[in-house]
């Protein structure tokens, strides 16, 4: 849509992408830009004067930098701008610039029709750049960006001239942290591709996320795999430090485990890009077999890419069978080593700490088999593996080095976050200068709670540190507000025409954030058509006053997962303001809670039901007793056949199994005693206002209203849903 015909229907436009060369006519494009930004009241005679230089400034915030790149508006040339000019008279005129390139004076011609401001309807994005993935590079040319972002050279130079840097050719290289602000700014997502040549490449330990079904035992054989290492029984048994933990083993070797096990802390981390687990421990409970969520496990690591090492946990158990669960998981295609193929599987017992050996081989001789090495020089590439607040240190990261070496007092881009690292501690807590590949650290100095699976990126200087989180921030803030308006719709579309949607608000606190995440996720998995739980808030930490403030303000009830209860002047405070505040361990026991407060508060559907049936048997009819009229009056002699027939419902007649008659009772009698309702088996006496054509073998039905609310479903594999 023209711009002009943006401001001639009053769609406001929450802001403006622009982008063109300079002395391109950009002036008039900023000046349509402010009368759109505005709802459609401003005219356009409103617009203060501005100079060259103000004008660079704003379209430096509010041009090529804007947030929402609604609408992209490229001049070419001055001949073309002159020709959009002709053929779209927007009612305003382009100012004349002086040699020393500034404005003169600008003139403003008819300000837009006013019509009222009418929010637009949320539309679906189109296949976005939201979802374009580049890669990016090291010194990389703004021509090679060009090519991958598809985008003109031109316009990736002035965006680079706007975030400050200095271009002289198209062939300059960029540093990565400026391609990607570049990239984000155009609205794409970046993969940093990191070279290895020429650098200090050694081997180095793998790491290993253990997934399975719930209580296949998965956090108890963490706990044998930790107390069995060399470094624990050195060091009399590590206090649990880190969301991950280091193995040493007698021959020297370390394998490190990350101690978050569960598929949905594996998915955050994948979806943000983390390839941080090198092998999946898939743990199945010799006696139960496999379950649906060992399949889950197995889809995981498989789109993932990333190989599988069975360890049949629970052997110590009578019931234990671990030949069934080995032809269970060939027939789901997994190829075992028993059975020709090269997934290793290891038997085991957590609670005996038995097999422990083996597995710990055998996950050594996997990453032998993938020969994994890293560069240990140069900076670091890391990914987080969760993250925590700390009352007196701030935000935690702990986070895994995948290539180089971390170095305490680097400053860094986490995610979205920023921060000088001011301490490195290791998985026993001890203060560290440096971190390196494989090896889980504790790194404090961030200005904000970063999520699991971010990114952490070494720059050279805090104003990069800055400059790189505020455009990760801005991207992720449009992406999110693209996410949550595209759900909306989908939520939104069909229910138009079915029943009433019910929205859920909810505010999030966990005790890290990748169980926020978790949380969330599991809470987004009850949406339907009928449904929208909607997380207005998430958060870190125990359930504070400000959540049941904002709780109060948006109608939200507040789910506490895996924190302590709150203070009691929050929770006093919840009750007063009638709040419900959820605290949960346990993820199904979350979504059974949240499903039947959903339950409550759905107002239901009002459904017409048959209350009882009665088969007419007799028709007696009385002489001119009819009250109103002295008419006859016939009486259906029935037996009800089921259910109750009840004097104050709407009854209807049924002939041949075809309603012949709709109204109400006007008389029931059992042994001649008026009666206001007659149960199954009994019989009646039975009168219908304005029907005497009563046959034997009509059926009666007694009609009633009820309310139907919405189910709760819960299936085995522990998924829920409301059913309207
Ligand atoms: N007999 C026996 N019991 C075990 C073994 N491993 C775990 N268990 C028991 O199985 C139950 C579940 O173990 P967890 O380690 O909590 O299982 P999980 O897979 O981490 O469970 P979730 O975190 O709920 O998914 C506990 O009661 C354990 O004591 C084992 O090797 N032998």
């Amino acid at each position: 849509m023209a711009l002009r015909e943006i401001i001639k229907k009053g769609i406001r436009v929450p802001s403006v992408s622009i982008s063109t060369p300079l002395k391109h006519g950009r002036s008039s494009i900023f000046a349509i830009t402010e009368i759109a930004r505005k709802p459609i009241s401003t005219s356009a005679k409103n617009i203060p004067e501005f100079s060259f230089s103000s004008f660079l400034q704003g379209s430096r915030c509010r041009g090529v930098l804007a947030k929402e790149p609604l609408i992209r508006w490229f001049h070419a040339s001055p001949e073309l701008l002159a020709k959009r000019r002709n053929e779209e008279p927007i009612g305003l005129k382009t100012a004349k610039r002086g040699n020393k390139g500034k404005f003169r004076k600008r003139e403003i011609g008819t300000p837009p029709v006013e019509t009222p401001y009418m929010p637009p309807k949320p539309q679906k994005t189109t296949k976005s750049l939201q979802d374009k993935t580049i890669d990016i590079f090291e010194g990389m040319t703004i021509v090679e960006l060009a090519k991958h972002a598809g985008e003109p050279i031109t316009t990736l130079q002035d965006i680079v001239v706007n975030v400050g840097e200095k271009v002289t050719s198209e062939f300059d290289p960029l540093s990565i942290d400026v391609a990607e602000l570049v990239a984000m700014e155009i609205g794409l997502n970046v993969r940093r591709i990191h070279s290895n040549e020429g650098t200090d490449i050694v081997p180095r330990a793998p790491v290993i996320t253990v997934m399975g079904h719930v209580d296949h035992g998965k956090t108890s054989l963490l706990d044998a795999l930790r107390q069995t290492s060399v470094a624990a029984k050195e060091a009399g048994g590590i206090t649990q430090h880190l969301g991950a933990f280091v193995v040493g083993m007698s021959s020297g070797a370390s394998i490190t485990f990350l101690d978050t096990p569960g598929h949905a802390a594996f998915s955050a981390m994948r979806a943000r890009g983390a390839a941080v687990t090198d092998i999946v421990v898939l743990v199945v409970a010799a006696d139960d077999g496999v379950m649906p969520q060992t399949l889950e496990a197995m889809s995981h690591a498989k789109e993932a890419n990333v190989p599988i090492v069975v360890a049949i946990n629970k052997c110590d158990k009578p019931a234990a069978d671990p030949e069934r669960v080995k032809t269970q998981l060939g027939a789901e295609g997994l190829e075992l080593e028993d059975l020709g193929g090269n997934v290793q599987v290891v038997e085991v017992s957590a609670v005996k700490k038995t097999g422990l050996d083996d597995l710990e081989t055998a996950l050594l001789i996997q990453a032998e088999m993938m020969d994994l090495k890293a560069r240990i020089d140069g900076p670091a590439q890391a990914y987080v593996v969760e993250a925590r607040l700390d009352k007196g240190r701030g935000p935690l990261a702990t986070a895994i080095v995948k290539a180089g070496t971390l170095v305490c007092g680097q400053h860094v881009v986490v995610g979205s976050q920023w921060g000088r690292i001011r301490a490195i501690r290791d998985g026993m807590g001890k203060l560290t200068e440096q971190a390196r590949p494989a090896m889980p650290v504790e790194i404090e100095g961030l200005k904000g709670l970063p999520m699991a699976g971010d990114d952490i990126v070494v720059v050279d200087s805090e104003e990069r540190a800055r400059m790189l989180s505020s455009g990760r921030k801005r991207k992720f803030d449009k992406d999110r507000l693209i996410k949550i308006n595209e759900e909306r719709i989908e939520t939104l579309e069909p229910s138009e025409e079915g029943p009433k949607r019910i929205e859920m608000p909810v505010i999030v606190k966990a005790d890290v954030q990748g169980t926020v995440q978790a949380v969330t996720d599991a809470l987004k998995t009850m949406n339907s058509p009928q449904l929208f739980v909607n997380v207005v808030h998430v958060g870190v930490g125990s359930v504070s006053q400000s959540d049941v403030d904002l709780a109060l303000a948006c109608g939200a009830c507040i789910i506490g997962f895996n924190v302590k209860c709150p203070p009691s002047s929050v929770s006093t405070a919840a009750t007063h303001a009638g709040i419900k505040i959820l605290i949960h361990r346990v993820i199904y026991h979350l979504l059974e809670d949240i499903g039947n407060m959903i339950v409550d508060k759905a107002p239901g559907t009002c459904e017409t039901q048959v209350a009882g049936e009665a088969e007419v048997l007799s028709i007696f009819e009385l002489k001119g007793r009819s009250k109103a009229k002295g008419d006859d009056v016939k009486i259906a002699g029935c037996r009800v056949m089921d259910g109750c027939v009840t004097k104050s419902s709407t009854v209807r007649l049924l002939r041949s199994g075809e309603v012949v008659f709709e109204g109400c009772c006007l008389s029931l009698k059992r042994e001649k005693q008026d009666v206001e309702k007659v149960g199954k088996g009994n019989e009646c006496g039975l009168v219908i206002r304005d029907w005497d054509d009563f046959q034997i073998g009509d059926v009666i039905q007694c009609m009633e209203q009820v309310i139907r609310k919405p189910k709760f479903i819960s299936s085995e594999s522990g998924a829920v849903r409301i059913e309207c």
